[in-house]
């Protein structure tokens, strides 16, 4: 009934239609709630697959990708894999396997008869509790008996982690030692009980998650402290050390062959730098501004999904290390915690450090117009200072390596952390034009808002033309468009084509930055800053904040021995005169 839903937040009506296990009046109900608190906007008709190849020089071929732009008409929406950074493609395959039985079983469950499950000898399953395993999703079993505590965790007296970072499991072990029987049951409304489990899969499963932890726990005793680690691969390799397959695997995964991937850290291999000599570079200040916020160097992390799979505290370990080190932080539409808890970190670093840290928000223009144009005006509201719009997603991926993982038995608990959703959010829009910019410009209330995922010329031209403050190059990490152009190798041939383009519009790259001479680079090519995306993802799995802060710490040593190397003093010193290139691939 909707009387039910009403009182709880958005958020939390979200994901009663997330979870696909109201029944089907309710969700009708729910979801004609939202669409009232979010009216849609109207979504231009037909669909598009543009592809510009682009036969380049001796070594090397590369895709230009063109974003929002409708040329075809092929309808790809049902083509289309709903996977996305945000919803984990393995896991997903296997929950269709399983979506009818369990989902429908479940929805007759609760829905229907409630409490009256277990006399009727029908249960959720473990795998069930598991996919709600997330911040803003999160199911927990007491006692044999499963809860959702999506919204209860947020005023947990004992904090909100705990709880996050065990969402989708059996807690009884931990919760029985530190409250009073029906403590949980008590303080939450009628509608959290999900059903019960099986009390014999409760047992086998116990046995399997104790040695799972155990696993985990002595892998992260060997790993050796965050001072230690010298560059940012070898914080990769710690994290590798005890990330489960599934969760390493959705990390490093490339589309198709990855030859994206790899080029993107080849790229810089390309060039080599021609320091100058004999300058006073005692005082060196790497200091900038990105997307118009102080920055103390020219990086920032680049907005990434499920930063949870890797750590209990996700995005919230990103925004402590960003703001204790003076870098933006860029937070993913498909962040593992809601923006508003995300905010609320940001928010009390704020105030402990006493200055502003610097946050954006990535958006993707979802197939429903009102999820996007929620958490824009979110984003708004709460200060966020600029808007990155990711316009190369417009289909899914095709992360082979992770498909082959589908059914994977490895882990102990197949999906825990992983596919948290029921009903994915559309992320990918094949009707995404030029002309939706309006609208998100219209929201943004004077926000700048920056494209991310830009490769050709022509599109930085439009961007521009579009009154846009800047583009980001590059191929999401090579997650996309197989063989799409890296972001340096765009900035480059766009520097030479059109010099004065480059200083008309704020230009970043990302994709492959590993080291501080990877970064002057990029600077000396006329960008402003670089985005760095699987590194921060690493780092907080392996080391919390402390991992972040340190990934920092190299990148700035780096920084700052490379500019004293090459004797500039300031970032503005930095010319494409003082780099040479290999291959000049455009020609
Ligand atoms: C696991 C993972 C999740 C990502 N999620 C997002 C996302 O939600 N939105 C987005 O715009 N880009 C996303 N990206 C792409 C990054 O923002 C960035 O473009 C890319 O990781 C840069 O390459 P790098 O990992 O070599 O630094 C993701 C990348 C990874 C590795």
């Amino acid at each position: 009934m909707i009387t039910q839903i009403l009182p709880a937040s958005r958020t939390a009506a979200r994901n009663l239609t997330s979870v696909g296990l109201i029944s089907k009046a309710r969700k009708s109900a729910t979801r004609s709630y939202i669409s009232n608190l979010h009216p849609s906007s109207k979504r231009s008709p037909g669909g598009c697959l543009t592809i510009l190849a682009l036969t380049g020089g001796v070594l090397a071929i590369g895709l230009l990708t063109r974003p929002i732009v409708a040329e075809s008409q092929v309808n790809v929406e049902k083509e289309q894999r709903e996977d996305i950074d945000g919803v984990v493609s393995g896991a997903k395959g296997s929950k269709k396997q399983h979506k009818k039985s369990e989902v429908d079983a479940a929805e007759d469950l609760r829905g229907e008869h409630g409490p009256d499950a277990e006399v009727q000898g029908q249960y959720l399953s473990l795998k069930e509790v598991a996919r709600h395993n997330l911040s803003q999703d999160a199911w927990v079993v007491v006692e044999g008996k499963v809860f959702d505590v999506s919204d209860f965790h947020k005023y947990h007296p004992g904090g909100s982690a705990i709880i996050v970072a065990n969402a989708g499991r059996d807690v009884t072990e931990i919760f029985k030692p530190v409250h009073p029987p029906k403590t949980l049951e008590n303080n939450l409304p009628p509608e959290s009980f999900k059903g019960y489990v099986n009390p014999e899969e409760v047992a086998a499963s116990a046995t399997a998650v104790k040695a799972e932890q155990e696993r985990v726990a002595s892998a992260r005793s060997k790993l050796p402290p965050p001072e230690t680690m010298l560059g940012l691969d070898e914080i990769e390799e710690a994290a590798k050390s005890f990330l489960s397959p599934r969760v390493a695997n959705y990390y490093s995964a490339s589309s198709l062959d990855g030859y994206s991937t790899a080029e993107n850290r080849s790229a810089f291999r390309k060039c080599r730098l021609l320091p100058r000599i004999m300058k006073n570079v005692n005082t060196v200040a790497p200091q900038t501004t990105i997307f118009g916020i102080p920055s103390a160097l020219p990086i920032y992390v680049s907005p990434s999904s499920n930063a949870l799979l890797g750590h209990p505290d996700g995005e919230l370990n990103i925004t402590r290390g960003a703001a204790k080190t003076g870098i933006v932080q860029g937070i993913s539409a498909a962040a593992s915690f809601p923006l508003e808890e995300i905010l609320d970190e940001k928010d009390r670093m704020d105030e402990a450090i006493g200055e502003k840290m610097g946050i954006v928000y990535q958006v993707y223009l979802q197939k429903d117009r009102s999820k996007h144009e929620a958490q824009v005006r979110e984003a708004v509201e709460r200060g966020c200072q600029a808007l990155l719009l990711t316009v190369d997603s417009n289909v899914g991926d095709l992360r082979q390596s992770t498909e082959k993982l589908k059914g994977t038995t490895g882990d102990i608990q197949p999906g825990r952390r992983m596919d948290p959703f029921s009903d994915p959010p559309g992320y990918h829009d094949p009707t995404q034009e030029w002309k939706d910019l309006v609208k998100l410009k219209e929201l943004a209330q004077g926000v700048p808002i920056y494209l991310k995922g830009v490769c050709h010329i022509d599109d930085v031209r439009k961007a521009k033309e579009a009154g846009l403050a800047g583009c980001i190059f590059s191929n999401h990490g090579g997650r996309q468009l197989d063989q799409a152009r890296t972001g340096f190798d765009s900035l480059r041939q766009i520097y030479y084509e059109d010099p004065k383009l480059c200083k008309e519009i704020e230009l970043y790259i990302d994709g492959g930055v590993r080291r501080g001479t990877d970064v002057l680079q990029a600077l000396a090519f006329g960008a402003r800053g670089v985005g760095l995306g699987r590194p921060f993802l690493y780092a907080q799995a392996a080391y919390g904040e402390q991992g972040v802060i340190r990934t920092v710490r190299i990148l700035e040593n780096e920084i700052l021995n490379a500019m004293r190397l090459m004797s500039v003093t300031k970032i503005e010193e930095i010319k494409p005169s003082m780099v040479e290139c290999l291959q000049e691939i455009w020609k």
